[in-house]
This record gives structure tokens, C-alpha cells and sequence, in this order.
């Protein structure tokens, strides 16, 4: 029996649950860097998101790696403190950022007729109000607490009925973002089915021993850009400066890939000289780099979003420390990152489907 049912009434606890420091800072910045890596424009002006299925589809499956274990936590949580073990399945899970200028009213999560199946709620907040953006509180209409401040690893469990209406206000500046699940007592809304259904059609022919990783897919960026954008499938490279990267990226996401990756692990490997081989990052001439400004006001179409894509809360620090060197030891770290996931997903996924549900499959099963 639910908490939210025994009491009836609104007036008495709303079923609620807010813990600090669920999630670990690293979990949090894995999870911002996949985000800043592979999300796409969002159902609302402002917002944007990753949903599983998103990169499913844009060839980024083995980024669903690091959810599985948060996944099972946070289900376990909610199943734990709605007295509800073992019923529940996993609706929705979408990494969710909003951008200066959005904001929700009051609201309770079901509000739909075609959001009726959810009906528990779990925001884990990834950033910090103060640092990472300002505005952005949220609120809940009755009870106690009323606002709550996010900061990264905290998360607010509340059932999705409206017990919880809520309400978070405008984002006055920055990104703030969040993981967001919701479940349902109806195992007609299982996602996992759905993801699990959709991996086995594109990893049929993945191999373990041979994993062909792929780059990922150009969909979510497409809106930003100009309509001409057919070049930036192509492989490209990466100016910085004056300074020309000879690498070729498969395509801009990739390149986006490497450099959120900078972001979150760069200034963490290790301190040894890293080897850039001369001609590996070429000086450019006045033409050129007049060239290369003359492509950033034909491709931009919006400057701002762009800024905001391309860069995170930690890019002043690392600007002034940034090498060549460390940037290319970095693109082979995140192959590595990379590879390891790739790998565990197919080691995983045979697991997945005879159980029917996504879960964390212990490495000695491989
Ligand atoms: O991000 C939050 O704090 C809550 C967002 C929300 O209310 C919703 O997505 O329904
Ligand atoms: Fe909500």
C-alpha cells in the first residue's frame, strides 16, 4: 500500500524523499560529459536531452553503460521507500539540461491523459545552483520542504500524482542539469523491453572479440547549424587559434566527443610528456585563418547555443592549460573509454535479453 493512499489526504506528509550525495561528483560528470557529448534539442524551447533510446539510435549504445548501475539504485530507492519491491519498472530515463530562459509551472508529473502510467518520480540533480547556473529552484506546491536547491548527487523522489505538485522556476543563467526517471506500476510501459528490443537490432552483428566502434550519428546538432550542413558529416579537424590539429574527426560529433572529453578528463591523466610529433599541429597562415572564420559565420547559425554546446563550467580553468600534447592524449583515452564500454554492453547485452531487463551483469559472467 502506498504512503501517498494510507494518508489520503493532502494535507497530511507528502510522500517525499530527498537525499543528499546519492550520486558520486565522478557519476555526475560522466553523465555531463555523455549529455555534452550526444544530446539533442529538447521538447521545449531552451531545454535539451538525451534519452536512452536517442543514443540507441545515433550509434552512442555504449554510453548506456554507466546508466545501468544508477538505473538499479534509484529503482531500488524508490521501490524501498514506496513499499512497493519488485512491482515497478522503469518508464523514462532522460538526461534533461535546461538553458537560460526555461522554466515550469505547477505541475504534478501525471498530468496527461498519456502520462497516467508514471507514477514515481526521481530527479537527480548533476550541477550545482550558484555554480553551474543561477535560478532554477525548485518548488513544491504543499508540504515540507518546500524549495529545494539543487546541488550536484542530491536527488528528489516524490510520487508523480498530484500529492506533489511542483514547480521549478527560470534558469536566469547557465545549464542545469539533471537525470531524470520515472517509474510505473505498468509493465506495458517497461522501457527496458523497448531498449533492450531496439539494441539487439543494432548490435546484431557487434562482435566481442572485434568491437567496431562507431562513430557517432549527426542528428541532434542538425537545428544549430546552418541548413548547409551536409559538409559537416565529413571528416574535419580542429582549429584552435592559429593552431590547425592534424587528427580528422569522422564527423563534428565526433570532435565534439574528444572535446567534452578534454573537459571532463583531461587535466586527470597522468603528468607524463606526451609526444606530438612534428606536423602534427601546423601554425596557420593569415589566409587561412581568415578562411577558417569565414566557415564558422557560414556554418553558426546561433552563437550563443553553440558556445553552450561546445563548452562546459569548466573551460575557463582549462583553457589557460591547455596543450596539444595532453589533447591528443586524451583522443587516445577516450578510444579506451570508448572500447571498455563498447565492450561491456556486448557482454551484457545476451544477459539482458534472456532476463528481459536491464541490469548491472557482474564481470565474472564474461
Ligand atoms: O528538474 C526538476 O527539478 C524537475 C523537472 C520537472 O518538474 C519535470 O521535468 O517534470
Ligand atoms: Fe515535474
Amino acid at each position: 500500500m502506498l504512503p501517498s493512499r494510507e494518508m489520503g489526504a493532502k494535507s497530511l506528509k507528502p510522500p517525499r524523499l530527498i537525499l543528499h550525495n546519492f550520486l558520486t561528483s565522478e557519476e555526475c560528470k560522466e553523465l555531463e560529459f555523455i549529455h555534452k557529448s550526444s544530446s539533442t534539442v529538447g521538447y521545449r524551447p531552451n531545454v535539451f536531452s538525451t534519452t536512452l533510446s536517442h543514443l540507441i539510435a545515433t550509434n552512442s549504445s555504449p554510453f548506456l553503460i554507466p546508466f545501468v548501475p544508477i538505473r538499479e539504485k534509484l529503482k531500488e530507492k524508490v521501490e524501498n521507500f514506496f513499499g512497493c519491491e519488485y512491482e515497478l519498472c522503469i518508464e523514462f530515463t532522460g538526461l534533461i539540461s535546461w538553458c537560460r530562459g526555461a522554466c515550469i509551472g505547477w505541475h504534478s508529473d501525471d498530468n496527461r491523459p498519456y502520462l497516467k502510467q508514471r507514477h514515481f518520480t526521481a530527479v537527480c540533480y548533476l550541477n550545482s545552483y550558484g555554480k553551474d547556473f543561477k535560478g532554477g529552484l525548485f518548488h513544491f506546491q504543499d508540504g515540507e520542504p518546500t524549495t529545494l536547491v539543487p546541488m550536484a548527487g542530491d536527488v528528489a523522489i516524490y510520487t508523480a500524482d498530484s500529492c506533489n505538485i511542483h514547480a521549478v522556476d527560470e534558469i536566469i543563467e547557465g545549464e542545469r542539469l539533471t537525470l531524470t526517471l520515472w517509474f510505473s506500476r505498468d509493465s506495458g510501459h517497461d522501457e527496458d523491453a523497448k531498449l533492450i528490443s531496439l539494441l539487439s537490432k543494432t548490435m546484431l552483428h557487434s562482435s566481442i572479440n572485434m568491437p567496431e566502434v562507431k562513430p557517432p550519428m549527426l542528428a541532434s546538432i542538425k537545428g544549430l547549424l546552418s541548413d548547409s550542413t551536409e559538409i559537416l558529416m565529413e571528416p574535419l579537424q580542429l582549429v584552435r587559434g592559429n593552431e590547425l590539429f592534424k587528427q580528422e574527426f569522422v564527423n563534428i560529433l565526433h570532435a565534439l566527443q574528444a572535446v567534452q572529453f578534454h573537459h571532463w578528463k583531461g587535466s586527470d591523466l597522468p603528468n607524463v610528456q606526451y609526444e606530438v610529433q612534428p606536423g602534427d599541429v601546423i601554425r596557420l597562415s593569415k589566409s587561412q585563418q581568415e578562411a577558417v572564420r569565414s566557415l564558422e559565420s557560414q556554418f553558426l547559425k546561433d552563437h550563443q547555443a553553440v558556445e553552450m554546446i561546445f563548452s562546459c563550467t569548466s573551460c575557463s580553468r582549462n583553457q589557460q592549460n591547455f596543450d596539444w600534447e595532453r589533447f591528443s592524449a586524451t583522443i587516445v583515452a577516450l578510444k579506451d573509454y570508448s572500447c571498455k564500454l563498447h565492450k561491456e554492453l556486448l557482454m551484457s547485452l545476451p544477459y539482458w535479453r534472456s532476463h528481459g531487463i536491464i541490469y548491472s551483469v557482474p564481470p565474472e559472467c564474461s
